[in-house]
């Protein structure tokens, strides 16, 4: 794309109020409130069949809210027909007209959409086509063009008009991976320059994330959570929220609250009352071997046994469970069957214990501390996913790419108290100490 001074058209402020809509016996949205400010870009995330495109729909007039008030800039939309609604919107399968040009497309678009004449309908056209870094395009036909080019003709299309609101639907998710990050970058570029308030839906996460001001998490036709990328992904207001958002996702761990603690399989950790779960990241969680000086899994490489190292470094603990109570019981837990390498019961059988009936060491500030069994590790770019069982379930840890990987190891992980946070009964996070703030 190059860069081209563009005249910004101050975006339109949104006001959805209770925002509500049955299809028939579904409920599709259950009383939406959403405020966006004039030139916010705001992204609808959430799974499949969560209220997203109706939502985005009513924002259009292509869809009627069974609920509720709709406002732009304080003026009442309801009633009032897509074409005198301020909107444009990008949809997912460009919706181009195929026997027109690029340039033509657009131009339709503003001499019907906005009475321009056809000189400066043409202008603003080639103007647009330029932003978008494509006015070799002009001539072109859709069937002529890839399906990123055409996509970019479809943003170009809502964008010339100068909208004050633009609505995506999904509008990348045809396209590679690589020409959705390139382009999602684009889009906020212009969006930016433009000044236009955007409504963008995706159920992507790193798209959400990467595009949105703010997100809007929503789920069973209500919004969990708004909020900056930041304060989502670092004090998620709910379970849910918490666990859509971020990949691999939060580790929450299920327990019983007693006398100040939340006591789970292999684990006790601090915890306010009402909390039935705890949760934490996965780049929170720190991988101690044995002979290990305790470190987040990023530190760890060199600090223990290094590649092809034997699976036992110093200590009690071995590469799989064996013999005894304990060992079948950790390694049933593990879904391994019990015995094998270790040989004798002794020290293994203790640690696997652990695993499956008490507490890890204890951390020196009331955070979690359990054992497992490393079963995978999966590489990602400078850094690997690392998936260890432990009783409490199936852990996801973020460790550099150094770490050795010992499928089968007994390891400890642990993590501080200032990384978990605790849920209730109804999904909802527990407060935080006012100390933690999103990074
Ligand atoms: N025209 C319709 N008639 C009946 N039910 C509908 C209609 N449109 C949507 N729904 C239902 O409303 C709910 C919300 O659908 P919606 O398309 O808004 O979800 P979404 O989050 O956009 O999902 P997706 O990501 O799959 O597009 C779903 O249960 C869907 O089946």
């Amino acid at each position: 794309m190059t860069t081209h001074a563009v005249i910004a058209t101050p975006g339109a402020q949104v006001d959805a109020v209770g925002i509500g809509r049955d299809f028939g016996s579904v409920r599709a949205l259950a009383g939406v409130d959403l405020t966006i400010a004039a030139g916010e870009i705001v992204a609808l995330l959430g799974p499949s069949g969560s209220g997203k495109s109706t939502l985005l729909r009513i924002l259009a007039g292509l869809e009627q809210p069974t609920t509720g008030e709709l406002r732009f800039d304080g003026r009442s939309q309801l009633g009032v027909p897509p074409h005198q609604r301020d909107v444009s919107m990008v949809f997912q399968h460009y919706a181009l007209y195929p026997h027109l040009s690029a340039q033509d497309n657009l131009v339709l678009a503003l001499r019907y959409g906005r009475g321009m004449s056809r000189a400066a309908a043409r202008a603003r056209a080639d103007e647009t086509l330029r932003m978008l870094g494509i006015a070799e395009l002009a001539r072109r036909r859709p069937a002529q063009m890839s399906g990123g080019q055409r996509q970019r003709v479809a943003i170009g299309r809502a964008l010339a008009t100068r909208a004050r609101v633009v609505l995506l639907d999904e509008p990348m998710s045809g396209l590679d991976a690589k020409l959705r990050v390139e382009l999602r970058v684009e889009i906020v570029d212009l969006l930016r320059q433009l000044g236009t308030t955007a409504v963008f839906v995706t159920h992507d996460q790193a798209e959400a994330m990467a595009v949105g001001d703010r997100v809007a998490v929503m789920n069973q036709g209500a919004i969990e959570q708004i909020a900056t990328p930041d304060e989502i992904y670092d004090l998620p207001a709910t379970r849910f929220v918490a666990t859509f958002v971020g990949s691999p996702p939060m580790n929450v761990l299920e327990g019983t609250w007693a006398k100040g603690r939340l006591n789970g399989p292999g684990f006790s950790v601090a915890a306010p009352p009402s909390a039935v779960a705890v949760g934490v990241r996965p780049e929170h969680l720190r991988l101690v071997r044995a002979g290990d000086s305790p470190g987040t899994s990023r530190d760890v490489p060199g600090s223990s046994a290094g590649p092809g190292a034997p699976a036992v470094s110093t200590g009690e603990v071995t590469g799989r469970p064996a013999g005894g109570a304990g060992g079948r019981a950790a390694g049933e837990a593990a879904g391994q069957t019990a015995g094998g390498a270790g040989g004798a019961a002794g020290a293994a059988g203790r640690a696997a214990d652990r695993a499956a009936h008490g507490a890890g060491p204890d951390a020196p500030d009331s955070g979690l501390s359990l054992h497992g069994q490393v079963v995978v590790a999966e590489r990602l770019g400078a850094e690997r996913t690392m998936f260890v069982r432990s009783a409490a379930g199936m852990l996801g840890l973020r460790v550099d790419v150094s770490v050795p990987v010992v499928p089968d190891e007994v390891v400890t992980v642990t993590a501080p108290a200032s990384a978990l946070l605790c849920f209730g009964a109804d999904g909802r996070s527990l407060p935080v100490p006012a100390a933690r703030q999103p990074s």
